[in-house]
């Protein structure tokens, strides 16, 4: 399943690090690439880094960039990235006092690392992380004032987020549900015509729940208690207007870093170490769809139950980790084997489920048999010998009926399969009542 935190194929992955001193842009570019498995150029002036511009151009997703260059002494190059190419850019300082940093946040860096920091070389990755990320990210900025809503965007786009707009609630409810996942982050004016922000809030948390959808609430007429009612209503966070352009960005990326680390902690929780399958609990979830969806359109729920034969005499024999390898390529021919829209998961141990719509009885027969022989023929290498397993197979299909009820006639017949020998597939249909 594509992660929608992720950006996708078309992804800009080269960061331009404009910097005169070699051993600081070694230093970066290093850490960019082997931390971040993005590439990067390098350019030491201002000449440079328009060469570079020049011939990289719609590959960079970010700069890094040196404020004093010997062609560029006061910052000229910020000009040269930023306002004509819109690329997002980190400003690295010696200082910051408070006109520099007017100065750049008016100019349109994203932010800027003083470079005698001791965490600088973090907060830049840390900063390029997020830009690279945020391109696949979209925020959507609901507020009737459309110069409101080109400020936000305006300061949004610095960090590469996606944005999309809409004037008042109801079309903001059109546009999260059109973008579906594409929209991660909502901020939202309190004060419209027709739906106010607190309804808005609500009517997006009956359908998104808080570790789907990030929403900040915004307001010119911040009161302690319009702050918290917005927060009852559902929103993750509150921004009082004045607010300075950092603590908008700083907001915002806290609450999409926290998305993904919600979405990781689910994947995490999902998903088999070893085998990289879905786990027990994510066929619960997403099998029960399925069921659903065969019921309405009249299809047929079919399962697979497939059982590797004496694994527990194999582990003996071969060890742990020999065991471990049949098992992923046993899950790797799975995967090759299942269709897309199939649910598959290792089930326990050294048992796999499939769910699919569409099979009746002699189609899932037929799928049993491709996995079994599939399974039977594989080799794997380990400790210079050749591995092979076998497997049972069980193989049941219903009309209308439930995952549960499925699984449970395919598992029986994985058990017949088993006590008539092992390595063959057996047919609930065949199996007397
Ligand atoms: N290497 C490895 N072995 C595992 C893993 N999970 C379960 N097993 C082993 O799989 C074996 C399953 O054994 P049994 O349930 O007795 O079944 P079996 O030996 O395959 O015998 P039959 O199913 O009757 O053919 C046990 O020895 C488990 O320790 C794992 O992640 N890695």
């Amino acid at each position: 399943m594509s992660d929608p935190l992720s950006p996708g194929p078309s992804a800009r992955d080269h960061v331009l690090v404009v910097e005169d001193s070699r051993s600081v842009a070694a230093l970066l570019a290093g850490r960019i690439e082997s931390e971040l498995g993005l590439r990067t150029v390098a350019a030491g002036s201002r000449a440079q880094a328009r060469e570079a511009l020049a011939e990289y151009g719609g590959r960079f997703v970010a700069a890094v960039l040196d404020l004093h260059l010997p062609d560029a002494p006061d910052g000229e190059v910020v000009g040269d990235i930023v306002s004509q190419e819109a690329l997002p850019a980190l400003v690295l300082t010696a200082g910051i006092e408070d006109d520099l940093r007017d100065r750049l946040i008016r100019s349109g860096v994203c932010d800027y690392v003083v470079k005698t920091a001791p965490d600088a070389v973090e907060t830049v990755l840390a900063g390029i992380r997020r830009i690279h990320r945020n391109q696949g990210v979209g925020v959507l900025v609901v507020d009737d004032s459309r110069t409101a809503r080109a400020y936000l965007v305006e300061l949004l786009s610095r960090w590469g987020y996606r944005c999309y707009q809409a004037g008042g609630g109801e079309d903001a409810l059109k546009a999260v549900e059109q973008a579906q996942s594409r929209i991660r982050l909502v901020l939202c004016d309190q004060n419209m015509p027709g739906m106010d922000g607190e309804t808005l809030i609500r009517r997006l948390r009956q359908h998104y729940p808080p570790q789907r959808l990030g929403i900040i609430g915004v307001s010119s007429h911040g009161s302690g208690i319009l702050s918290a009612r917005l927060l009852k209503a559902g929103a993750n966070d509150f921004l009082t207007r004045p607010f300075l352009e950092e603590e908008l960005s700083v907001r915002v990326n806290l609450n999409v870093d926290l998305l993904e680390l919600l979405r990781e902690a689910e994947s995490n929780a999902r998903c088999d170490p070893l085998t990289g399958l879905s786990n027990r609990r994510y066929l619960d979830e997403l099998a029960e769809q399925l069921a659903e969806t065969g019921r309405r359109t009249l299809q047929p729920l079919a399962a697979v139950v497939v059982d590797l034969d004496h694994f527990k005499a194999i582990n003996d024999r071969v060890g742990h980790f020999g065991g471990d390898a049949l098992l992923q390529a046993a899950a790797d021919l799975l995967r090759r084997t299942v269709r897309r829209a199939d649910v598959l998961v290792r089930a326990g141990g050294e048992e796999f489920y499939v769910v699919t719509l569409g099979l009746d009885s002699a189609g899932a027969a037929a799928l049993g048999e491709r996995i079994r022989s599939g399974i039977e023929l594989l080799e794997v290498g380990h400790g210079g010998e050749d591995l092979a397993v076998t497997a049972s197979v069980g193989v049941a299909s219903l009309d209308g009926g439930s995952v549960e009820a499925v699984l449970e006639a395919a598992d029986r017949a994985m058990y017949a399969a088993k006590e008539a020998g092992r390595n063959r597939v057996v047919s609930a249909a065949d199996l007397a009542d």
